[in-house]
Order: structure tokens, then sequence, then C-alpha cells
């Protein structure tokens, strides 16, 4: 540790809510993501010395309490950036996010480490330097921008010399707006739904994306429905990944018949996610027996949007 370096925090816990986020929207690939309401809590106290991590909920099992955990991983960068760290640390970690599903746990993951790990220090960083450590991380801004901001965020990766800027803006959700998901009982790493994608696509296909993710923009922005439910469909990464996810087309137009406005692959899948005014428990029920037909069991949520991104609540609240 160098001497530089502030051991003593201004807090000695903190505990940040950080919600669930479903990226893409469709044609949004990299760019477009929502913040939905389904928390994970991120505990970080400060201790005299050692590192101790517990994982409560959903990947209790398979999430390391070693180096390797990105909670932590992404907590010693902000430490560091920072010049900061206190000699020790207790990590709590309270998932109900569902992990490598489509609904962003690994940026709720990273953007709750962050965020606790500047609170305790008073936020020496801002939220942009924030959210370019996460992105850093992460790979893409689509998931971590929503997590940190709330709402639909739109975000873009700049390059420029010597820098790697992201740029993101937020749109309120669409009032009324319910987000119907089915989360398949099998997992999907991003990273493998990834591996799927070509290193390049038909001319049209991406003119197909560019006039669909515009007018999705503006369907958000004008709260229209019609138009929604015209452009929400893609070319670039659906269409490749359909065949990790059985039953994928059946349950879009199940979701669909069913009253929902449009249907599509949350993330990197498998999660389904149809968007809504009504009819929300017809919608999950359509969904649940269409993917039912393809030989998948999956459990349905039905979600608000999230206003709010990542947000410091009580640390000494019982939970
Ligand atoms: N709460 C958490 N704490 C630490 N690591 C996590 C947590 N949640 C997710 N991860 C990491 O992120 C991985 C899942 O990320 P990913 O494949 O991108 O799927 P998702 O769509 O859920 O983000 C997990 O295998 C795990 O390594
Ligand atoms: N744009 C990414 C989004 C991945 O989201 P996740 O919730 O599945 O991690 C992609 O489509 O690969």
């Amino acid at each position: 540790m160098s001497s530089r370096q502030q051991v003593h925090p201004q807090k000695e816990r903190v505990r940040i809510q950080v919600p669930a986020t479903t990226a893409n929207l469709g044609p949004g690939f990299d760019t477009l993501g929502m913040a939905l309401e389904l928390f994970n809590i991120v505990e970080l106290q400060a201790m005299p010395s050692g590192v101790q991590i517990e994982v409560e909920g959903e990947g209790a099992a398979s999430i390391p309490r070693s180096e390797s955990n990105i909670v932590l991983r992404v907590i010693r960068k902000v430490w560091q950036k920072a010049g900061v760290t206190p000699a020790g640390l207790h990590l709590r970690l309270i998932n109900h996010i569902p992990v490598a599903r489509g609904l962003g746990s690994s940026a709720a993951a990273l953007v709750g480490g962050a965020v606790a790990a500047n609170e305790m220090y008073g936020n020496p960083l801002t939220d942009q330097e924030i959210l370019e450590i996460v992105t850093e991380f992460e790979g893409h801004p689509d998931n971590v921008a929503p997590a940190l901001f709330g709402g639909i965020v739109v975000s873009a990766m700049v390059h420029g010399e010597g820098n790697n800027e992201v740029i993101s803006r937020k749109i309120p959700p669409p009032y009324g707006m319910r987000a119907v998901v089915a989360i398949p009982n099998f997992h999907l790493s991003t990273k493998q739904a990834r591996s799927v994608l070509p290193t390049a696509v038909p001319y049209k296909d991406a003119v197909f994306n560019v006039s669909r993710i515009s007018m999705l923009i503006m369907a958000l922005v004008h709260n229209d429905w019609e138009l929604l439910a015209k452009v929400m469909d893609d070319r670039l990464h659906q269409p490749y990944r359909q065949e990790l996810i059985p039953g994928m087309q059946d349950v879009f137009a199940s979701a669909q018949q069913a009253g929902a406005f449009a249907a599509v692959l949350s993330g990197a899948g498998p999660t389904l996610i149809a968007f809504a005014r009504e009819n929300t428990e017809d919608i999950a029920a359509a969904m649940q027996a269409a993917f039912g037909r393809h030989g998948v069991q999956c459990q349905t949520m039905d979600l608000k949007p999230c206003p709010v991104g990542a947000e410091p609540i009580n640390p000494y609240q019982p939970i």
C-alpha cells in the first residue's frame, strides 16, 4: 500500500442497491439498455485487515470468493484511481438477479461494487469516471449505463486519441410500460452468446438495424406504442442466437398474440422479454407455455422499468 493512500474511509459501511438491466431492446445491440425493478445489493465494510466475501441468493454456489471476484476487482480499480484504500474489507453480495440469463447480473455486480467503493470515500470519482471504469470491465456500455443511471440509456464508446470516452444519454421509460420476462432454467454466458455472432453482416441487414434503432428511439421518446411495435426488430444478433434458445420465435409470437406490443431477446439471452401496458399475466402464461412446447422450463416475472440507477441505502437496516 502506498503511504500517500488515504486509509480511513468517510463511511465504515455502505450498502448499494443496483437494478437489473435488459440490453439491446431488439435493434440497439451494444447501444441501448433499460433498468428494471429487480435489485442486487452490494454491501461493503472497511475492516482492520484481510478480505472476506459472502454471497447470498442467485449465483451463491458459483460466484468466486477470491481475488477473481469481479466486484472485488472493480472495487480495487476505483480505489486505485482515487488513491485510497482501507486496510481490509468485508464484502456481502445479496443477489436477486439471475446469473448468466441476460438480465445484466455482471453489470449490476460491477456497478454496485464501483459505486460502493466510491461512496465509502465520499465519491472522489465522477459518475463519468465510474461509467468508463465499469464499461472497460464489461466490454460494452449498454447494461452498465442504465444500471448506473436508471431508465433507458443510449450509449456509445468513442475512441479518441489516447482516450476511450463513453457517451450516454438517458430517456425516461414510456408511461405505463411493463416488461414481462421469461427466464429459462439454463445458463447462457454473454461470452458464449457473443461467440456465435458473425464477424460481418450483409449491408441490407445493417441498414435494417439503422432504421429500426432510429425509429425505436423516436417511439420511446414520444411514447408511441404503435411505432414501437413496428420497429422493435433486429438482424444483427437475434437471428444468430436463436439456435441457442429453443422456441425463441414461438415465444415471441405467443407473447404478441397475448397482447404484447413486441418481444425480443433480453441482452444476450436466454431470457426473452415482452413489452406491454396490460394483460401481463396472460402474456407471461403464453410465454411459459410456448417455451414448454419446446421442452424449456422457465420462470416469469412482470417487471417495471426502474427510473433510478444504483443508489446508497441504509447499511444498518437488518436484511
Ligand atoms: N453478484 C455477482 N458477484 C460477482 N460476480 C458476478 C455476480 N453476478 C454475476 N457475476 C459474474 O458475471 C457472470 C455472468 O455474466 P454474463 O455472462 O455477462 O451474464 P449476465 O447476462 O447475467 O450479465 C457470472 O458467471 C459471474 O462470473
Ligand atoms: N449487448 C450485449 C448485452 C449483453 O447483456 P447480458 O445481460 O446478456 O450480459 C450482447 O448482446 O452481447
